[in-house]
């Protein structure tokens, strides 16, 4: 019998440049192949690089209590500016989730300014970045999604449900480029149906990472670039699972037979 031919996935291309600030020497100019960004602001401090972000967003929502880290921390990042003027400009397009979180004068004013503020209060079954995400979702038609990030502000470093939930969006919606972001770190998911190439911006991020196999065990799993490469390795919890590791090359290359979690650090 002839041999199986090896499964060929698609590869898919991953890049933290929406980091560089635009002065950087090596940040090009937008091209028509850039992803349009969405960003989410949730409950947390706002991580350092916030007002960055969102100049490049094409869309901002706020997670419940996300709009009183808006109101409250946009001014503090930016002191040398008047707060009612920050304010102003950095105006959220929608405020989204069961508002138990939301001070009710940040909800009104930023209703006063045009924000579109929806109420999910009666759903207790899912987070409120699950309903943040599943809004751009179905904002955004089929054909934009391949070509959207979104980037999620404050995901990781506070309660460890939390940081579960947010880690779970991920596999609820293993088709959208979504990153969870702290002020120390990055986390995506890299589905099992593509062969990964993650451009690593070593001005920003590294040398840290790591690969992990949160939803199930993997049981072979290859990379390049790294300083500890998995070959056809199995990964599980309970057995072994890659932390500590080191990029090495500005290019990782990741397949796997399962889907997985990969995150890096973020240079101060
Ligand atoms: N400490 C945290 N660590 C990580 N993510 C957080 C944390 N706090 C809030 N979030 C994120 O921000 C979103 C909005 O937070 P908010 O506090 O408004 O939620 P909540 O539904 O009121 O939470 P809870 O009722 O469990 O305290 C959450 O869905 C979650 O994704
Ligand atoms: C098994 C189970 N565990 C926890 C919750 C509670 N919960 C999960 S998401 C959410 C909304 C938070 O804004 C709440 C209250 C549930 N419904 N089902």
């Amino acid at each position: 019998m002839a041999p199986t031919a090896p499964t060929q996935r698609p590869t898919m291309r991953h890049s933290s440049a929406f980091l560089l600030p635009s002065t950087a020497p090596s940040s090009p100019a937008p091209g028509p192949d850039d992803a349009a960004v969405a960003l989410v602001v949730l409950n947390q401090p706002l991580p350092r690089f916030a007002p960055l972000l969102w100049s490049r967003a094409a869309v901002r929502v706020c997670a419940d209590g996300g709009a009183n880290r808006v109101f409250d921390g946009m001014p503090a990042l930016l002191p040398g500016q008047d707060p009612d003027e920050v304010r102003a400009s950095y105006k959220p397009d929608v405020i989204k989730g069961d508002m138990d979180s939301v001070r009710p004068e940040v909800k009104e004013h930023y209703s006063n300014l045009g924000t579109r503020i929806v109420d999910e209060s009666h759903d207790q079954d899912t987070t409120d970045l699950h309903k943040c995400i599943a809004f751009i979702a179905e904002n955004y038609s089929a054909t934009n999604k391949s070509n959207l990030s979104i980037l999620v502000l404050g995901a990781l470093g506070g309660r460890f449900d939390h940081e579960m939930g947010n880690i779970n969006v991920l596999h609820l919606f293993p088709s959208i480029n979504i990153v969870l972001l702290s002020d120390d770190c990055l986390i995506f998911l890299l589905s099992k149906m593509h062969t990964h190439e993650i451009h690593v911006e070593k001005s920003i991020e590294g040398p840290h990472c790591g690969l992990i196999p949160i939803g199930m065990p993997s049981t072979s799993t290859t990379t390049t670039g790294l300083r500890w490469n998995l070959d056809n390795t199995s990964m599980s919890f309970g057995g072994l699972i890659s932390t500590s590791n080191i990029v090495e090359e500005d290019k990782v290359t990741v397949t796997s037979d399962s889907d997985l979690i990969w995150t890096t650090s973020l240079r101060k």
